[in-house]
Protein backbone atom coordinates (compact mmCIF):
# COMPACT_ATOMS: atom_id res chain seq x y z
CA UNK A 1 0.00 0.00 0.00
CA UNK A 2 1.34 3.43 -0.57
CA UNK A 3 -0.01 6.54 0.69
CA UNK A 4 0.60 10.00 -0.70
CA UNK A 5 0.69 13.00 1.62
CA UNK A 6 -0.65 16.51 -0.03
CA UNK A 7 1.04 19.41 2.22
CA UNK A 8 -2.20 20.54 4.64
CA UNK A 9 -2.75 22.45 7.48
CA UNK A 10 -5.26 20.20 9.94
CA UNK A 11 -7.87 21.27 12.60
CA UNK A 12 -10.49 19.68 14.52
CA UNK A 13 -10.62 17.43 17.66
CA UNK A 14 -9.34 13.45 17.56
CA UNK A 15 -9.22 10.63 19.93
CA UNK A 16 -5.89 9.08 20.54
CA UNK A 17 -6.05 5.65 19.77
CA UNK A 18 -5.77 2.59 22.40
CA UNK A 19 -2.37 2.31 23.86
CA UNK A 20 -1.22 -1.26 22.70
CA UNK A 21 1.58 -1.39 25.67
CA UNK A 22 -2.13 -1.14 28.03
CA UNK A 23 -3.91 -3.61 25.50
CA UNK A 24 -1.40 -6.46 25.71
CA UNK A 25 -0.61 -5.87 29.50
CA UNK A 26 -4.39 -6.23 29.95
CA UNK A 27 -4.71 -9.45 27.87
CA UNK A 28 -2.09 -11.43 29.77
CA UNK A 29 -3.03 -9.91 33.16
CA UNK A 30 -6.82 -11.64 32.27
CA UNK A 31 -5.48 -14.88 31.46
CA UNK A 32 -3.68 -14.89 34.80
CA UNK A 33 -6.67 -13.68 36.57
CA UNK A 34 -9.27 -16.69 36.86
CA UNK A 35 -12.41 -15.41 36.33
CA UNK A 36 -14.31 -13.01 34.13
CA UNK A 37 -12.08 -9.60 33.06
CA UNK A 38 -14.41 -6.76 30.85
CA UNK A 39 -11.46 -4.92 28.47
CA UNK A 40 -13.32 -1.23 27.22
CA UNK A 41 -11.80 0.88 24.85
CA UNK A 42 -9.54 -2.65 23.49
CA UNK A 43 -7.36 -1.61 20.94
CA UNK A 44 -7.18 -3.64 17.26
CA UNK A 45 -3.65 -2.79 16.31
CA UNK A 46 -2.09 -5.76 14.84
CA UNK A 47 -0.31 -6.46 18.17
CA UNK A 48 -3.37 -6.06 20.38
CA UNK A 49 -5.17 -8.99 17.66
CA UNK A 50 -1.63 -10.72 18.00
CA UNK A 51 -2.57 -10.76 21.82
CA UNK A 52 -5.81 -12.01 21.75
CA UNK A 53 -4.54 -14.52 19.55
CA UNK A 54 -1.88 -16.23 22.26
CA UNK A 55 -4.33 -15.68 25.14
CA UNK A 56 -6.99 -18.03 23.41
CA UNK A 57 -4.31 -20.28 22.97
CA UNK A 58 -3.27 -20.45 26.50
CA UNK A 59 -7.10 -21.37 26.77
CA UNK A 60 -8.76 -18.05 27.30
CA UNK A 61 -12.23 -17.40 26.24
CA UNK A 62 -12.58 -14.39 24.35
CA UNK A 63 -15.98 -11.96 23.53
CA UNK A 64 -16.07 -9.05 21.50
CA UNK A 65 -19.36 -7.34 22.57
CA UNK A 66 -19.97 -4.46 20.10
CA UNK A 67 -16.68 -2.58 19.22
CA UNK A 68 -15.95 -1.22 22.22
CA UNK A 69 -16.26 -4.25 24.74
CA UNK A 70 -14.15 -7.62 25.05
CA UNK A 71 -15.35 -9.90 27.70
CA UNK A 72 -12.51 -12.77 28.41
CA UNK A 73 -12.66 -15.30 30.76
CA UNK A 74 -10.20 -17.43 32.15
CA UNK A 75 -9.55 -20.36 34.49
CA UNK A 76 -5.88 -19.80 34.42
CA UNK A 77 -3.07 -20.70 31.97
CA UNK A 78 -3.43 -24.02 30.05
CA UNK A 79 -2.28 -24.68 26.73
CA UNK A 80 -4.93 -24.98 24.33
CA UNK A 81 -2.49 -25.77 21.70
CA UNK A 82 1.26 -26.28 21.30
CA UNK A 83 2.21 -23.53 18.79
CA UNK A 84 1.60 -20.08 19.50
CA UNK A 85 2.19 -17.12 17.09
CA UNK A 86 2.99 -13.62 18.35
CA UNK A 87 2.87 -12.32 15.66
CA UNK A 88 5.29 -8.89 15.13
CA UNK A 89 4.66 -7.62 18.81
CA UNK A 90 8.40 -7.43 20.25
CA UNK A 91 6.16 -7.15 23.89
CA UNK A 92 4.17 -9.66 22.60
CA UNK A 93 6.79 -12.46 22.22
CA UNK A 94 8.67 -11.46 25.79
CA UNK A 95 5.95 -10.51 27.98
CA UNK A 96 3.84 -14.02 26.63
CA UNK A 97 6.71 -16.15 26.83
CA UNK A 98 7.41 -16.56 30.14
CA UNK A 99 3.64 -17.20 30.86
CA UNK A 100 3.70 -19.17 28.07
CA UNK A 101 6.30 -21.37 29.92
CA UNK A 102 3.55 -21.65 33.21
CA UNK A 103 2.65 -25.12 30.86
CA UNK A 104 4.15 -28.33 31.32
CA UNK A 105 3.62 -29.11 27.67
CA UNK A 106 6.14 -28.65 24.99
CA UNK A 107 5.13 -25.27 23.33
CA UNK A 108 6.53 -23.88 20.17
CA UNK A 109 6.40 -19.92 20.02
CA UNK A 110 7.00 -18.40 16.92
CA UNK A 111 6.64 -14.51 15.06
CA UNK A 112 6.55 -12.58 12.21
CA UNK A 113 8.37 -10.07 9.91
CA UNK A 114 10.84 -7.69 12.19
CA UNK A 115 10.35 -10.18 15.00
CA UNK A 116 11.90 -12.87 13.56
CA UNK A 117 15.20 -11.04 13.70
CA UNK A 118 15.05 -9.30 17.25
CA UNK A 119 16.88 -10.92 20.06
CA UNK A 120 15.19 -13.44 22.23
CA UNK A 121 18.78 -15.02 23.70
CA UNK A 122 17.52 -13.30 27.30
CA UNK A 123 15.63 -16.53 27.47
CA UNK A 124 18.22 -19.10 26.63
CA UNK A 125 20.11 -17.40 29.81
CA UNK A 126 16.95 -17.12 31.73
CA UNK A 127 14.59 -19.77 31.49
CA UNK A 128 17.23 -22.65 32.36
CA UNK A 129 17.83 -21.20 35.46
CA UNK A 130 13.91 -21.31 36.20
CA UNK A 131 13.39 -25.00 35.30
CA UNK A 132 12.87 -23.95 32.15
CA UNK A 133 13.74 -26.19 28.80
CA UNK A 134 14.02 -23.88 25.86
CA UNK A 135 15.70 -23.81 22.66
CA UNK A 136 15.77 -21.38 20.14
CA UNK A 137 17.29 -20.55 16.50
CA UNK A 138 20.47 -18.97 17.83
CA UNK A 139 18.56 -16.34 20.24
CA UNK A 140 15.71 -16.08 17.55
CA UNK A 141 12.92 -16.89 16.82
CA UNK A 142 11.33 -19.76 17.03
CA UNK A 143 11.13 -20.70 21.19
CA UNK A 144 10.80 -24.03 21.74
CA UNK A 145 10.19 -24.52 25.73
CA UNK A 146 8.80 -26.85 28.10
CA UNK A 147 7.95 -25.64 31.53
CA UNK A 148 6.86 -25.12 34.05
CA UNK A 149 7.92 -21.90 35.18
CA UNK A 150 9.61 -22.45 39.11
CA UNK A 151 9.86 -18.58 40.58
CA UNK A 152 13.52 -18.42 42.06
CA UNK A 153 16.01 -15.68 43.12
CA UNK A 154 17.34 -14.57 39.97
CA UNK A 155 19.68 -11.35 38.54
CA UNK A 156 19.08 -10.03 35.03
CA UNK A 157 20.33 -7.80 32.91
CA UNK A 158 18.06 -4.58 31.72
CA UNK A 159 19.69 -2.79 29.09
CA UNK A 160 18.51 -4.56 26.30
CA UNK A 161 14.71 -4.25 26.75
CA UNK A 162 12.12 -3.66 30.08
CA UNK A 163 9.62 -6.14 28.20
CA UNK A 164 11.54 -9.39 29.11
CA UNK A 165 11.35 -8.60 32.86
CA UNK A 166 7.42 -7.49 32.30
CA UNK A 167 7.08 -11.32 31.44
CA UNK A 168 9.06 -12.42 34.11
CA UNK A 169 6.81 -10.28 36.84
CA UNK A 170 3.83 -11.48 35.50
CA UNK A 171 4.66 -15.04 35.57
CA UNK A 172 5.88 -14.64 38.98
CA UNK A 173 2.49 -13.45 39.87
CA UNK A 174 1.28 -16.27 38.26
CA UNK A 175 2.62 -18.67 40.02
CA UNK A 176 2.50 -16.80 43.28
CA UNK A 177 6.27 -16.52 43.68
CA UNK A 178 6.73 -15.82 47.61
CA UNK A 179 10.07 -14.45 49.36
CA UNK A 180 11.62 -14.20 46.13
CA UNK A 181 13.45 -11.28 44.43
CA UNK A 182 14.13 -10.26 40.80
CA UNK A 183 17.46 -8.30 40.47
CA UNK A 184 17.66 -6.14 37.60
CA UNK A 185 20.88 -4.79 36.37
CA UNK A 186 21.00 -1.32 34.37
CA UNK A 187 17.31 -1.07 33.48
CA UNK A 188 16.33 0.55 30.82
CA UNK A 189 12.30 2.08 29.52
CA UNK A 190 11.61 2.16 33.23
CA UNK A 191 7.99 3.59 32.81
CA UNK A 192 6.79 0.42 31.15
CA UNK A 193 7.34 -1.56 34.47
CA UNK A 194 5.41 0.82 36.30
CA UNK A 195 2.85 0.78 33.83
CA UNK A 196 3.23 -3.32 34.30
CA UNK A 197 3.30 -2.89 38.23
CA UNK A 198 0.04 -0.92 37.72
CA UNK A 199 -1.85 -3.22 35.08
CA UNK A 200 -0.83 -6.40 37.56
CA UNK A 201 -2.58 -4.11 40.83
CA UNK A 202 -5.73 -3.06 38.84
CA UNK A 203 -6.45 -6.95 38.02
CA UNK A 204 -5.78 -7.42 41.54
CA UNK A 205 -2.26 -9.54 40.91
CA UNK A 206 0.59 -10.07 43.76
CA UNK A 207 2.48 -6.60 43.02
CA UNK A 208 6.55 -6.97 43.78
CA UNK A 209 8.08 -3.74 45.66
CA UNK A 210 9.82 -2.24 43.40
CA UNK A 211 13.19 -1.48 45.13
CA UNK A 212 14.66 1.50 42.97
CA UNK A 213 14.37 -0.23 39.99
CA UNK A 214 17.22 -2.25 40.57
CA UNK A 215 15.16 -5.39 42.68
CA UNK A 216 11.76 -6.15 42.53
CA UNK A 217 10.63 -8.38 45.83
CA UNK A 218 7.64 -10.69 45.55
CA UNK A 219 6.81 -10.88 49.91
CA UNK A 220 6.38 -13.62 52.32
CA UNK A 221 2.47 -13.78 51.86
CA UNK A 222 1.06 -16.59 49.41
CA UNK A 223 -1.47 -14.70 46.86
CA UNK A 224 -2.97 -17.64 45.07
CA UNK A 225 -4.43 -17.23 42.06
CA UNK A 226 -8.49 -18.20 43.21
CA UNK A 227 -11.25 -18.28 40.59
CA UNK A 228 -13.46 -15.18 41.50
CA UNK A 229 -17.00 -14.96 40.57
CA UNK A 230 -16.40 -11.21 40.51
CA UNK A 231 -16.32 -9.20 36.98
CA UNK A 232 -13.45 -6.97 36.60
CA UNK A 233 -13.50 -3.89 34.33
CA UNK A 234 -10.52 -2.63 33.13
CA UNK A 235 -10.29 0.43 30.50
CA UNK A 236 -7.42 0.47 27.97
CA UNK A 237 -5.43 3.54 27.99
CA UNK A 238 -5.17 6.03 25.22
CA UNK A 239 -1.79 5.52 23.76
CA UNK A 240 0.67 8.67 24.15
CA UNK A 241 3.25 6.79 21.72
CA UNK A 242 1.04 7.38 18.99
CA UNK A 243 -0.67 10.41 20.52
CA UNK A 244 2.72 11.58 20.35
CA UNK A 245 2.55 11.93 16.28
CA UNK A 246 -0.86 13.69 16.42
CA UNK A 247 0.98 15.61 18.96
CA UNK A 248 3.38 16.90 16.86
CA UNK A 249 1.33 17.15 13.76
CA UNK A 250 -0.55 19.55 15.59
CA UNK A 251 2.62 21.63 16.51
CA UNK A 252 3.60 21.49 12.74
CA UNK A 253 0.32 21.68 11.06
CA UNK A 254 -2.07 22.56 14.30
CA UNK A 255 -4.16 23.98 15.83
CA UNK A 256 -5.91 20.65 17.02
CA UNK A 257 -7.34 19.43 19.65
CA UNK A 258 -6.53 15.95 21.07
CA UNK A 259 -9.04 13.93 23.33
CA UNK A 260 -8.07 10.37 25.40
CA UNK A 261 -4.59 10.98 26.94
CA UNK A 262 -4.72 10.68 30.49
CA UNK A 263 -1.54 13.12 31.92
CA UNK A 264 -1.61 11.26 34.92
CA UNK A 265 -0.47 7.88 33.26
CA UNK A 266 2.65 5.89 33.84
CA UNK A 267 3.12 5.64 30.14
CA UNK A 268 6.81 6.34 29.37
CA UNK A 269 5.60 8.57 26.03
CA UNK A 270 3.67 11.04 27.58
CA UNK A 271 7.19 12.39 28.08
CA UNK A 272 6.69 13.98 24.60
CA UNK A 273 4.97 16.84 26.17
CA UNK A 274 8.21 18.16 27.93
CA UNK A 275 9.68 18.51 24.06
CA UNK A 276 6.68 20.32 23.30
CA UNK A 277 7.05 23.06 26.03
CA UNK A 278 10.70 23.15 25.24
CA UNK A 279 10.14 23.92 21.27
CA UNK A 280 7.80 26.70 21.49
CA UNK A 281 4.56 25.24 19.85
CA UNK A 282 1.51 26.62 21.55
CA UNK A 283 -0.08 24.18 23.58
CA UNK A 284 -2.46 23.89 26.37
CA UNK A 285 -2.54 20.64 28.43
CA UNK A 286 -6.25 20.38 30.00
CA UNK A 287 -7.05 17.20 32.03
CA UNK A 288 -9.67 16.18 29.19
CA UNK A 289 -8.05 17.90 25.96
CA UNK A 290 -4.50 18.90 24.91
CA UNK A 291 -5.11 21.94 22.46
CA UNK A 292 -1.91 22.19 20.21
CA UNK A 293 -1.19 24.61 17.42
CA UNK A 294 2.32 25.61 15.69
CA UNK A 295 4.58 28.79 17.26
CA UNK A 296 8.09 29.54 16.54
CA UNK A 297 10.02 26.24 16.24
CA UNK A 298 13.17 26.06 18.18
CA UNK A 299 15.81 23.41 18.40
CA UNK A 300 15.32 21.26 21.78
CA UNK A 301 17.56 18.77 23.58
CA UNK A 302 15.71 15.80 24.71
CA UNK A 303 16.67 12.73 27.04
CA UNK A 304 15.21 9.63 25.49
CA UNK A 305 17.04 7.10 26.75
CA UNK A 306 13.64 5.78 28.86
CA UNK A 307 10.89 6.35 25.95
CA UNK A 308 12.62 5.02 22.53
CA UNK A 309 9.38 5.32 20.87
CA UNK A 310 9.69 9.03 21.12
CA UNK A 311 12.56 9.56 18.31
CA UNK A 312 10.69 8.91 15.29
CA UNK A 313 7.86 12.02 16.22
CA UNK A 314 10.54 13.73 17.81
CA UNK A 315 12.85 13.85 14.80
CA UNK A 316 9.63 14.88 12.81
CA UNK A 317 8.84 17.88 14.91
CA UNK A 318 12.78 18.75 15.43
CA UNK A 319 12.62 18.61 11.11
CA UNK A 320 10.48 22.19 11.77
CA UNK A 321 12.82 23.59 14.71
CA UNK A 322 14.58 26.04 13.96
CA UNK A 323 18.65 24.96 14.90
CA UNK A 324 20.07 21.86 16.53
CA UNK A 325 17.98 19.29 18.41
CA UNK A 326 19.91 17.28 20.42
CA UNK A 327 18.19 13.58 21.38
CA UNK A 328 20.05 10.86 23.34
CA UNK A 329 18.89 7.31 23.19
CA UNK A 330 20.22 6.14 19.88
CA UNK A 331 21.57 3.04 21.72
CA UNK A 332 18.22 1.87 22.34
CA UNK A 333 16.89 2.11 18.78
CA UNK A 334 19.36 -1.02 17.37
CA UNK A 335 16.38 -3.89 18.09
CA UNK A 336 13.06 -1.64 16.99
CA UNK A 337 10.89 -2.55 14.11
CA UNK A 338 13.79 -1.66 12.06
CA UNK A 339 17.38 -0.37 13.13
CA UNK A 340 15.22 3.22 13.60
CA UNK A 341 18.34 5.44 14.24
CA UNK A 342 19.58 4.37 10.60
CA UNK A 343 16.63 4.51 9.10
CA UNK A 344 15.03 7.68 10.79
CA UNK A 345 18.70 9.16 9.08
CA UNK A 346 17.73 7.56 5.81
CA UNK A 347 14.63 8.29 5.27
CA UNK A 348 14.89 11.97 6.71
CA UNK A 349 17.35 12.32 4.52
CA UNK A 350 15.27 11.86 1.57
CA UNK A 351 13.18 14.60 2.57
CA UNK A 352 15.99 17.03 3.19
CA UNK A 353 17.00 16.98 6.55
CA UNK A 354 20.32 16.04 7.96
CA UNK A 355 20.60 13.82 10.88
CA UNK A 356 24.36 13.24 12.20
CA UNK A 357 24.68 10.26 15.06
CA UNK A 358 27.02 10.68 17.67
CA UNK A 359 27.59 7.42 19.93
CA UNK A 360 24.69 7.67 22.20
CA UNK A 361 23.51 11.17 20.49
CA UNK A 362 21.12 11.58 17.83
CA UNK A 363 22.17 15.39 16.08
CA UNK A 364 19.20 16.88 14.07
CA UNK A 365 19.78 20.34 11.61
CA UNK A 366 16.18 21.91 11.34
CA UNK A 367 14.33 24.59 10.41
CA UNK A 368 16.22 23.70 6.75
CA UNK A 369 13.10 23.17 4.90
CA UNK A 370 11.42 19.77 4.76
CA UNK A 371 11.17 18.77 0.75
CA UNK A 372 8.26 16.20 -0.26
CA UNK A 373 10.04 13.15 -1.35
CA UNK A 374 9.32 9.42 -1.99
CA UNK A 375 10.44 7.45 1.48
CA UNK A 376 9.84 3.93 2.53
CA UNK A 377 8.24 2.40 6.07
CA UNK A 378 11.42 0.08 5.58
CA UNK A 379 8.74 -2.22 7.37
CA UNK A 380 8.33 0.13 10.67
CA UNK A 381 5.26 1.66 11.85
CA UNK A 382 6.41 4.69 13.55
CA UNK A 383 9.16 5.54 10.63
CA UNK A 384 5.79 5.69 8.52
CA UNK A 385 3.79 7.83 10.96
CA UNK A 386 6.92 10.13 11.49
CA UNK A 387 7.36 10.97 7.34
CA UNK A 388 3.44 11.37 7.34
CA UNK A 389 3.30 13.64 9.83
CA UNK A 390 7.03 15.47 8.67
CA UNK A 391 5.05 15.64 5.09
CA UNK A 392 2.24 17.52 6.39
CA UNK A 393 4.48 21.07 5.86
CA UNK A 394 6.35 20.11 3.17
CA UNK A 395 7.65 21.45 0.00
CA UNK A 396 5.77 18.89 -2.43
CA UNK A 397 4.09 15.73 -1.99
CA UNK A 398 5.29 13.18 -0.06
CA UNK A 399 4.73 9.03 -1.29
CA UNK A 400 5.07 6.41 1.38
CA UNK A 401 6.18 3.38 0.88
CA UNK A 402 4.51 0.19 2.65
CA UNK A 403 2.74 2.36 4.46
CA UNK A 404 0.60 -0.26 5.82
CA UNK A 405 3.04 -0.98 8.36
CA UNK A 406 1.09 1.43 10.64
CA UNK A 407 -1.56 -1.22 11.33
CA UNK A 408 1.27 -2.58 13.72
CA UNK A 409 -0.08 0.11 16.67
CA UNK A 410 -2.21 2.26 14.96
CA UNK A 411 -3.94 1.67 12.15
CA UNK A 412 -6.35 4.16 12.05
CA UNK A 413 -3.84 7.18 12.09
CA UNK A 414 -4.18 7.65 8.06
CA UNK A 415 -8.25 8.29 8.51
CA UNK A 416 -7.19 10.00 11.72
CA UNK A 417 -5.39 12.71 9.75
CA UNK A 418 -7.54 12.58 6.70
CA UNK A 419 -10.43 13.58 9.39
CA UNK A 420 -8.05 16.73 10.93
CA UNK A 421 -8.15 17.97 7.09
CA UNK A 422 -5.15 16.74 6.04
CA UNK A 423 -4.97 15.41 1.68
CA UNK A 424 -3.75 11.59 2.18
CA UNK A 425 -4.87 9.59 -0.62
CA UNK A 426 -4.46 5.60 -0.01
CA UNK A 427 -3.66 3.46 -2.81
CA UNK A 428 -5.02 -0.19 -2.58
CA UNK A 429 -6.47 0.27 0.66
CA UNK A 430 -7.89 -3.16 1.43
CA UNK A 431 -3.84 -3.74 2.44
CA UNK A 432 -4.59 -1.79 5.56
CA UNK A 433 -5.81 -4.70 7.26
CA UNK A 434 -3.70 -6.92 5.55
O1 LIG B 1 6.60 -2.70 27.34
C1 LIG B 1 6.21 -2.09 26.34
O2 LIG B 1 4.98 -1.93 26.09
C2 LIG B 1 7.21 -1.52 25.42
C3 LIG B 1 8.49 -1.29 25.87
C4 LIG B 1 9.52 -0.59 25.07
O3 LIG B 1 10.49 -1.53 24.68
P1 LIG B 1 11.91 -1.68 25.42
O4 LIG B 1 11.70 -2.00 26.84
O5 LIG B 1 12.55 -2.80 24.66
O6 LIG B 1 12.61 -0.37 25.23
C5 LIG B 1 8.93 0.05 23.81
O7 LIG B 1 9.96 0.40 22.91
C6 LIG B 1 7.94 -0.86 23.14
O8 LIG B 1 7.40 -0.25 21.99
C7 LIG B 1 6.78 -1.17 24.05
C1 LIG C 1 9.28 -1.41 19.41
C2 LIG C 1 7.96 -1.41 19.44
O1 LIG C 1 7.17 -2.42 19.88
P1 LIG C 1 7.53 -3.91 20.28
O2 LIG C 1 8.91 -3.92 20.85
O3 LIG C 1 6.50 -4.31 21.27
O4 LIG C 1 7.46 -4.73 19.04
C3 LIG C 1 7.21 -0.21 19.03
O5 LIG C 1 5.98 -0.22 19.16
O6 LIG C 1 7.81 0.77 18.56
Amino acid sequence: MQVEITPSGIQGEIYAPASKSSMQRACAAALVRKGTSVVLNPGHSNDDLAALRVIQAMGALVQQKGDDILVINSNGIAAAADEVNCGESGLGIRMFSPLIALNTKNIRINGEGSLTTRPMDFFDDTLPKLGVTIQSNNGKLPLNIKGPLQPKNIAIDGSLSSQFLTGLLMAYAAADATDVTIVVHNLKSKPYIDLTLKVMSDFGLKVPENKNYEAFYFGKDSVAIEETAETLEYTVEGDWSGGAFLLVAGAIAGPIRIKGLDVFSTQADKAILQALMDCGCVISVQSDVIEIGPGKLKAFQFDANDCPDLFPPLVALASYCEGTTVIEGVERLTHKESNRALTLQDEFGKMGIVIELQDNLMIVKGGTGVQGAAVHSRHDHRIAMACAVAALRAEGNTHIGEAQAINKSYPDFYTHLQKLGATVSINNKSAVHE
